[in-house]
């Protein structure tokens, strides 16, 4: 039937209604179009929509609770576009949805890369592996793979974390105790996660966790960069384009931290030459590691790029390596110590399985040594946990290479922005049931077994999804443990009340005013109880 037809049966059948008729018809179409309306609306929440200036007024009031304001804005919706000011080109889409993450990151990964746009602003990263797509990041991927694996490695990071712990972290913790003062955990595992990533990755440690906190340039600057990094997300692309030009405000400061990041690696990287060529022996650190085998070369634009000796490809590499490691697991061991100052049964677990395994070894002076990590399930899954509710890095940027439509029926344009949130995939309902706002390390153990429940990675993509999954997600996962294990052994930690604790803006999931806690041996702590207990029962100081 043709559309006049259908048209002139439409004209016909309403003369033929009574006005109840006509109405009740007018009702069920304005019921149909509302309905329409709030679906299309539920699937893409729109946020208010200001002339010129578009969405941005929205993040701009946000900011600050740039995470929680993700949950708030995804709850309902799962996915929603954010429009920039108009020219700017700034268009993203923002995401929840596993199936959307497990499409780019796994099933379509060779159509969404990272994306030109990631590269710029992490330009101090150069062409290392974060950063780059494609032969590139597949090359190095595959080079990385193999030293990651290497036992002499995994032995040296090791013994690394052992030093830092033990003559850095304990003397730290005890001299708090001596004093009684109160620290700030998050910059005590600040300067840990950069100590062991930097001896892991340079093979030496500096020092940086240490009685007087001393300060260090290195880490300085870097921090400076990934500030500056994060800030280059929240604007226009051109805007920030013109302020480094100009050397205006944070662009100056970037480029002089990276000036600094550079003399440093440089200098690093010619002592390993030299020490190389004169045939002593280097420790097996991961550029050196690099640096004693040979590697090919990758085409493309940066021809050569790879090349065994490559100073470009070097500093790059180390960079990209210490990036990606001291701010996650510093984040990851301060998110625990906050989640379990809130939970004293799930502390009483964890120190109860640590004496389980400690006491299944039979040699005494070697029980808390060599304490065996893989038997520490419960510790595991309250450090998943932890990472479920504060994942150490809450948003994941990807690009779309083609047109092309994600699962929920999201169109995206080549070149279209996609974050996904895992801080607000890890407190949805839909995802993690009604309790998920809960610390509930049970959750990740099944009850037949006793083992860690599997989860997939793109309903927790904390460690991220697919061929790119983290490199370093064993060595995160062992620090943390040997850590933790350290920490509530011999001490016990009290997190200072009353403090607020909230994320600050950042690359990084980090708390604004840092955690101040207080800390006591943990035989103080018996005695205490015992005078409390005298106290209680007598009425009287012992
Ligand atoms: C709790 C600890 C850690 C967490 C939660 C974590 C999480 C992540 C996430 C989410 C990504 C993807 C980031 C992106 O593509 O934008 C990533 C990538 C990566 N991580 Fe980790 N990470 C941790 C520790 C480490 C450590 C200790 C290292 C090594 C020193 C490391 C090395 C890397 C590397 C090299 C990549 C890039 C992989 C690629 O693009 O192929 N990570 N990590």
């Amino acid at each position: 039937m043709g559309l006049p037809a259908l048209f002139s049966l439409c004209f016909i059948l309403i003369r033929s209604m009574s006005i109840l008729e006509f109405s009740m018809l007018l009702l069920l179409c304005l019921v149909i179009v509302v309905n329409q309306y709030l679906k299309i609306r539920r699937q893409y929440y729109s946020l208010p929509n200001w002339p010129v200036l578009r969405n941005l007024p929205s993040l701009i009031c946000n900011i600050n609770r740039l995470n929680d304001w993700t949950v708030e804005i995804l709850n309902g919706c799962a996915t929603i576009l954010f429009n920039g000011p108009v020219f700017t080109g700034m268009e993203i889409v923002f995401t929840c949805n596993p199936q959307n993450v497990e499409y780019m990151m796994k099933t379509n990964f060779d159509e969404f890369n990272k994306g030109p746009h990631f590269a710029e602003i992490f330009d101090f990263l150069g062409n290392g592996m974060f950063v780059a797509d494609g032969e590139s990041w597949s090359e190095q991927r595959k080079m990385a793979v193999t030293r990651f694996a290497s036992k002499k490695f995994q032995s040296f990071c090791s013994e690394k974390n052992d030093e830092v712990v033990t003559e850095g972290l304990v003397p730290v913790l005890e001299d708090a105790v001596k004093r009684g003062s109160t620290i700030d955990l998050q910059e005590v595992f600040k300067r840990l996660a950069f100590d062991v990533t930097f001896a892991s990755v340079l093979g030496r440690n500096p020092g940086f966790l240490s009685v007087n906190f001393v300060e260090n340039e290195f880490f300085e600057a870097l921090d400076t960069l990934t500030r500056v990094a994060f800030l280059r997300h929240c604007i226009p692309s051109l805007w920030w384009k013109v302020m480094r030009l100009l050397g205006l405000g944070w662009e100056r400061q970037y480029k002089h931290s990276w000036r600094v990041l550079d003399r440093h690696l440089t200098e690093c990287i010619s002592a390993k030459k030299q020490d190389l060529t004169q045939g002593k022996k280097i420790s097996d650190d991961l550029l050196a590691t690099y640096m004693s085998s040979s590697t090919t070369s990758i085409g493309g634009d940066e021809e050569n790029y790879c090349i065994d000796g490559n100073e470009n490809f070097l500093r790059d590499t180390a960079l990209t390596f210490i990036f990606a490691g001291q701010d996650t697991f510093s984040s990851g061991l301060t998110w625990f110590f906050y989640m379990l100052s809130k939970s004293p049964s799930v502390e009483a677990k964890i120190l109860e399985e640590l004496k389980l395994v400690m006491d299944s070894n039979n040699n005494e002076e070697k029980k808390k040594k060599e304490l065996d990590l893989r038997k520490l399930k419960y510790l595991e899954a309250a450090i998943l946990e932890s990472m479920r509710l504060n994942p150490p890095v809450p948003i994941e940027h990807k690009s779309a290479k083609k047109k092309d439509m994600l699962p929920d029926g999201t169109i995206v344009g080549p070149g279209k922005i996609i974050l996904f949130s895992m801080f607000a995939m890890g407190r949805m309902k839909w995802i993690w049931g009604d309790d998920c706002l809960d610390f509930k390390p049970e959750r990740w153990i099944d009850i037949k077994t006793g083992n860690l429940k599997h989860e997939p990675s793109s309903k927790y993509p904390v460690f991220n999804v697919g061929p790119r999954a983290c490199l370093g997600k064993r060595m995160g996962m062992t620090v943390m443990k040997t850590v933790i294990a350290a920490v509530i052994l011999d001490f016990h930690v009290e997190v200072v009340e009353g403090q607020s604790v909230r994320p600050v803006p950042s690359i990084t999931l980090k708390m604004k005013d840092g955690l101040k806690a207080k800390t006591k041996l943990s035989v103080q702590t018996l005695e205490e109880q015992v005078r409390c207990w005298y106290l209680s029962t007598t009425g009287m100081p012992e």
